[in-house]
């Protein structure tokens, strides 16, 4: 019987079967930040067991809240550094080098296909866009990775979902996986892993499946995963260059984990993109969307382009292809954050720094920031935020905030009217 990619990677991970429905699997990497990590950290030490699986596997960042902003983030920031050079981690990036997880470590050449990937953080699904099984995982699991270099999981249903057609002018990844969510619900997808497939995924860049994967969770999926294909080799060729003969080589060795056509599925959504419009958030969880023409007009606050969702070059291409000489509403302020150094100085080298600058934005250095509502942005109470970022829930940008969730080219957009806009009049 056919097997789908995320059979393929259990079955070639599986280090036992303890009981019915769930399987142990062997990590390829564990990846580790300053907010979750030092809980694992403080316990394992109580426990006399801190010690690390493979230091080579783990991945280690302070990227939620840096420059630290007060003594709890301090510490926080200081129990992982501290953990990270008692352990010599070679892959550890602290402030001048750090930037979102999600971004940095994909950016650095981590995630290959076919690998086990597992953090303290619910957006590690972002990895399954290299054709990785990623997943979020809670702190015992966490010291059990950290210590042993093993997970448990239960078995991988998939929902299979199939994007075919054309991506109109004006819509982008963020927004079609946003029309998912809102057709899955926040739990339709919970306890299965969301498999994206079909010509649109196959014609978008690693940057735009990341965004895909990294809402998987907003949709209660354990890992988004996409094919790794001659897209997935060029955006690693750098990293695999010296294992593979050719990039043929590369991509031939790649489909060996793709799933088969007679894989079974647990449901199979079809979506036909042609037709799709912008679409924008309202209330607080990320299933409630609209359509830019039902929610144009809104007035914000603030517009927030960063995050692991969308805080990448291709974003701030987009973004500033729009705000070229143009200036952001005198009613509102923006706030980019690029997600990593990397990005930052790109950004930079490209002039879309300048443009930013020139429209009005505030550039931040690459952190969550406001993303979580930590630093770098916290919304006042009754406070608008137009936001790239993947999470609308009550709060999460500052006590009593509302955050509408959007593409880039929709958050610039909004940048220059003060409200919602529709960013198509502007392409
Ligand atoms: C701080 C961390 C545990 C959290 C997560 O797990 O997602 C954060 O990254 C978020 O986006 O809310
Ligand atoms: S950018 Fe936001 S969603 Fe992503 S890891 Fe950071 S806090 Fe979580």
């Amino acid at each position: 019987m056919g097997m789908t990619i995320a059979e393929k990677i259990f079955k070639s991970h599986l280090v036992d079967e303890p009981f019915s429905g769930t399987r142990v699997l062997k990590l390829d990497v564990v990846m580790c930040h300053e907010i979750t990590t030092p809980i694992a950290i403080a316990d394992l030490m109580e426990r006399k067991k801190d010690r690390v699986f493979d230091t080579g596997k783990i991945k280690a960042v302070i990227d939620h809240v840096t420059p630290s902003k007060d003594s709890k983030t301090a510490t926080q920031a200081k129990m992982l550094r501290d953990w990270a050079r008692r352990h010599a981690i070679p892959d550890f990036f602290d402030i001048g080098a750090n930037g979102v997880c999600h971004a940095l470590f994909p950016e650095k050449g981590y995630i290959r296909p076919g690998y086990t990937v597992i953090m303290g953080d619910s957006h590690t699904c972002t990895h399954g866009a290299f054709g990785a099984f990623a997943a979020g995982v809670g702190t015992t699991d966490l010291e059990v990775g950290i210590l042993k270099g093993v997970c448990a999981f239960r078995d991988p249903k998939t929902i299979r979902i199939n994007l075919n057609g054309k991506l109109p002018k004006g819509v982008y990844a963020k927004d079609v996986i946003l029309h998912v969510i809102g057709r899955l619900t926040v739990n339709g997808a919970t306890d299965r892993v969301m498999e994206f497939r079909g010509a649109v995924v196959d014609s978008m860049t690693m940057e735009s499946r990341m965004t895909l994967c990294n809402m998987a969770i907003e949709a209660g999926g354990t890992s988004g995963i996409c094919m790794p294909d001659s897209v997935t080799v060029d955006y690693l060729w750098p990293f695999i260059n010296k294992e593979y003969a050719s990039r043929e080589a590369a991509l031939a060795d790649f489909k060996k984990w793709w799933s088969d056509e007679d894989a079974t599925y647990d449901q199979v959504v079809d979506i036909d993109v042609s037709s799709l419009e912008p679409v924008v958030t309202f209330g607080y969880k990320p299933d409630q969307v609209k359509t830019i023409g039902d929610i144009a007009g809104t007035p914000v606050d603030q517009v927030y382009l960063g995050s692991c969702t969308n805080g990448r070059l291709e974003d701030l291409r987009i973004a500033a292809a729009i705000l070229k000489g143009k200036k952001i509403a005198s009613s509102v302020r923006a706030i980019l954050s690029p997600a990593t150094p990397k990005i930052y100085s790109d950004a930079l080298n490209e002039g879309l720094i300048a443009i930013f600058m020139d429209a009005g934005f505030c550039v931040t250095n690459p952190t969550c920031g406001a993303c979580l509502g930590m630093s770098n942005g916290v919304l006042a109470e009754g406070e608008v935020c137009a936001s790239t970022t993947n999470r609308n829930f009550m709060g999460r940008m500052g006590k009593g905030g509302m955050v509408h969730l959007m593409s880039p080219a929709t958050s610039a957009a909004t940048a220059i009217e003060g409200k919602i806009a529709d960013p198509r009049k502007y392409l």
